[in-house]
């Protein structure tokens, strides 16, 4: 006997009682290895309109729904009695005409006195966006074919409704219509549940531990369904270099982690690296992986560690204890040498220049600074200049060896050159998240250890988010994505509006220093929220107290601390966002209050609900920042960044934004609005 699990069973799961969810967990075992088990009380739906679909008991409340047909069981819904009854009674699992996708299908006339009312009301006002579709082409989206009429009357207010009701490939594509792009046509399989829009969202569970696996945290939906876009990039076999891209919330952690754990599956002797920028990002990928790999000898073939550390450990094992040098020693040894040469020059000028060209690109002599492309560094310099500088680095670098002093850019390139030696390499594949952060040096790194072997680097990023290194083109570091990167398209994480407004802060379309395009257009939502609130206030004290308030009315509404977050630009702003949640307490009567935290470290993290704050004009962009700017290029760099750093913070909220500032405001919200 076939046996699978629909998506919308571990959906329904998660809303019972954690006492509800075992009973109905044993009940679903049962079924697959047991269904003549007489305790399941079989019984077929009266009055479903799909004959196969039957209910088995739980428990004296709770029903398993199940599709019986040719010998294959589909575990569909569970639920309370009558909602389990009247969830079956209104669908039917079909094979789509002309995808052949097997897909659950609601059944049209049933939702009708729900939405179609409404519609119709509205359709007469606003336009229909797909009045001039023909059968052909809403059926090559996937819409099953009695909802074509009603697909064809959605206006620009009903369309989230109706998409909502349909089989998940249907409804993305008419989001993605709906605003403006042309959705490809979902492609043909000759099986129903082999095509990828079926995988999506049916699982086959041959063995008790398949079902386990499925069962054992429903509500963490991305470990088991994956979009077909998705799935994709996670099962694709790649000859070089490759990467996932896609604005906020898309799910390019979800496949950085699939596609490690897939890696790991597949071949007991591969060593792969899964990693990103910093600790707290790396520990975040490494408490999900267990949800993909629980079996601890097949983990143990993922290292997760944030990149910085991991280089530093590795140059120890291969050159021994080395002292790494902060930032304050470069800049002494470049001011010595500066004043020893008599070279007159700006101390940020010469940081920044040593940072992003000499030692990110282990710049060796003379001759390769002189005609080095000015990668990453938009100022242009006049050769002699250049020659005179030399000097003052050579000196500055000879200076900081004598004290046995290396960068961490240091080490990254000496153990690229170490392994491009053939000295025996650490891993044989490297997935990357957060790849839009990457430096120089790290790149070299990667490239070194894993660039040139099948499936060798992976990379997950948003260059719409890079929030903390600057832009260099990747195929002069060696790595060349080219041909192997597309983006995900679907949002997974934010509502509709809040997505629509934070993408607002960015351009329709981003080029990267290599010149690719991201374009950034047909992002579709799946969920519809409150528009996001923007608010401005005539001094600090009025917009704690409304910020506060706006707290208090979320946690009214159930909405608990831990699921909403306060951000603000940095720590100079910190005690306004404290104010606020002392005032909050105070309003509230309650003894905690949300998460604070500065925009930079909310990176890869999400929130119910979100405030940003304290969003003046001085403070997003960051005027001390600005001040420091010395051309046009580094302004354009620093506007960049600092708009990225919005767009980061808006994006980490699912269904609720708050979005203010007091006095005079950042010139950003007014593009939010
Ligand atoms: N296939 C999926 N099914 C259900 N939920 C998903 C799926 N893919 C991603 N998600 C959820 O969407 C949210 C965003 O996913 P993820 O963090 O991977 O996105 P991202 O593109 O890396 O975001 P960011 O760019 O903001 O870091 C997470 O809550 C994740 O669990």
């Amino acid at each position: 006997m076939t046996f699978r699990i629909a998506d919308t069973f571990s959906d329904a799961l998660t809303k019972l009682s954690g006492q509800e969810q075992r009973a109905a967990k044993t009940a679903a075992f049962d079924a697959q290895m047991n269904p003549d088990n007489p305790g399941l009380q079989m019984h077929r739906v009266d009055r479903a309109k799909d004959p196969h679909f039957w209910t088995a008991r739980v428990n004296r409340d709770v029903r398993l729904v199940l599709h019986k047909k040719d010998g294959a069981t589909l575990l569909a819904w569970v639920g309370h009695h009558d909602d389990a009854y009247r969830w079956a009674e209104r669908r039917r699992i079909d094979v789509h005409p002309r995808t052949g996708a097997a897909q659950i299908v609601e059944i049209r006339e049933t939702v009708e006195d729900v939405i179609i009312q409404r519609y119709v009301e509205e359709a007469v006002k606003k336009p229909r966006l797909f009045a001039d579709e023909d059968d052909d082409t809403l059926l090559s989206w996937g819409v099953p074919e009695d909802w074509i009429e009603t697909v064809r009357d959605a206006t620009e207010d009903t369309v989230l409704d109706i998409a909502s009701h349909l089989p998940a490939e249907a409804g993305e594509a008419l989001l993605q219509a709906a605003t403006g792009e042309r959705p490809a046509p979902a492609p043909h399989a000759e099986d129903p549940y082999e095509h990828p829009d079926a995988v999506r969202r049916f699982r086959l569970t041959t063995t008790e531990a398949d079902l386990a696996a499925a069962l054992e945290a429903p509500w963490e939906r991305w470990a088991v369904w994956l979009h077909p876009a998705q799935k994709e990039f996670v099962d694709r076999d790649f000859n070089g270099p490759a990467r996932v891209i896609g604005s906020a919330g898309t799910g390019k952690t979800v496949v950085a982690l699939h596609r490690a754990a897939r890696l790991a599956r597949e071949d007991a002797e591969a060593r792969i690296l899964l990693t990103t920028f910093n600790r707290r990002l790396a520990d975040g990928l490494s408490a999900k992986l267990p949800m993909l790999l629980p079996d601890t000898a097949v983990r143990d073939r993922v290292t997760t560690r944030a990149l910085g550390e991991l280089a530093h450990d590795f140059y120890v094992e291969a050159f021994g204890p080395v002292e790494e040098a902060a930032s304050d020693d470069v800049a002494k040894a470049l001011a010595d040498a500066a004043a020893a040469a008599e070279v007159s020059v700006d101390p940020g000028f010469l940081q920044d220049e040593w940072r992003l060209v000499v030692d990110a690109w282990a710049v060796a002599d003379r001759d390769a600074y002189r005609d080095l492309p000015r990668l990453g560094r938009l100022t242009r310099m006049a050769a002699s200049r250049r020659d005179a500088l030399w000097d003052v680095f050579s000196d500055a670098r000879a200076a900081l060896e004598g004290q046995g002093k290396r960068t961490r850019a240091q080490m990254l390139h000496a153990l690229a050159v170490h392994y491009r030696a053939g000295a025996r390499r650490p891993f044989t594949h490297a997935v990357v998240d957060e790849a839009q952060d990457i430096s120089v040096p790290e790149l070299h790194f990667l490239s070194a250890i894993a660039g040139d072997l099948p499936n060798g680097l992976f990379f997950a990023g948003d260059i719409g988010q890079r929030i903390f290194r600057a832009p260099f083109p990747w195929k002069a570091a060696g790595v060349d994505v080219r041909g192997r990167s597309r983006s995900l398209k679907v949002n997974y994480r934010t509502s509709q509006q809040i997505r629509i407004q934070s993408d607002r802060l960015l351009p329709p379309s981003l080029t990267e220093a290599d010149g690719n395009e991201d374009r950034r257009t047909g992002v579709v939502s799946l969920f519809d929220g409150p528009a996001p609130e923007i608010a401005e206030f005539p001094d600090a004290d009025a917009e704690i107290k409304a910020v506060a308030g706006w707290l208090a009315g979320l946690a009214h509404e159930g909405f608990t601390e831990r699921e909403v977050a306060l951000l603000v630009r940095s720590e100079d702003e910190l005690p306004r966002a404290k104010a606020v949640r002392d005032t909050f307490r105070s309003l509230s009567g309650l003894n905690e209050g949300p998460e604070v935290r500065v925009m930079h470290d909310a990176k890869g993290s999400e929130y119910r609900a979100v405030a940003v704050m304290a969003c003046d004009e001085d403070v997003i962009p960051k005027e001390d920042r600005l001040l420091e700017a010395r051309d046009e290029a580094m302004i354009e760099e620093i506007m960049a960044t600092e708009r990225h750093l919005l767009y980061v913070a808006t994006t980490r909220a699912r269904e609720r934004l708050w979005v203010s500032g007091a006095g005079r405001v950042s010139e950003f919200l007014e593009d939010l609005v």
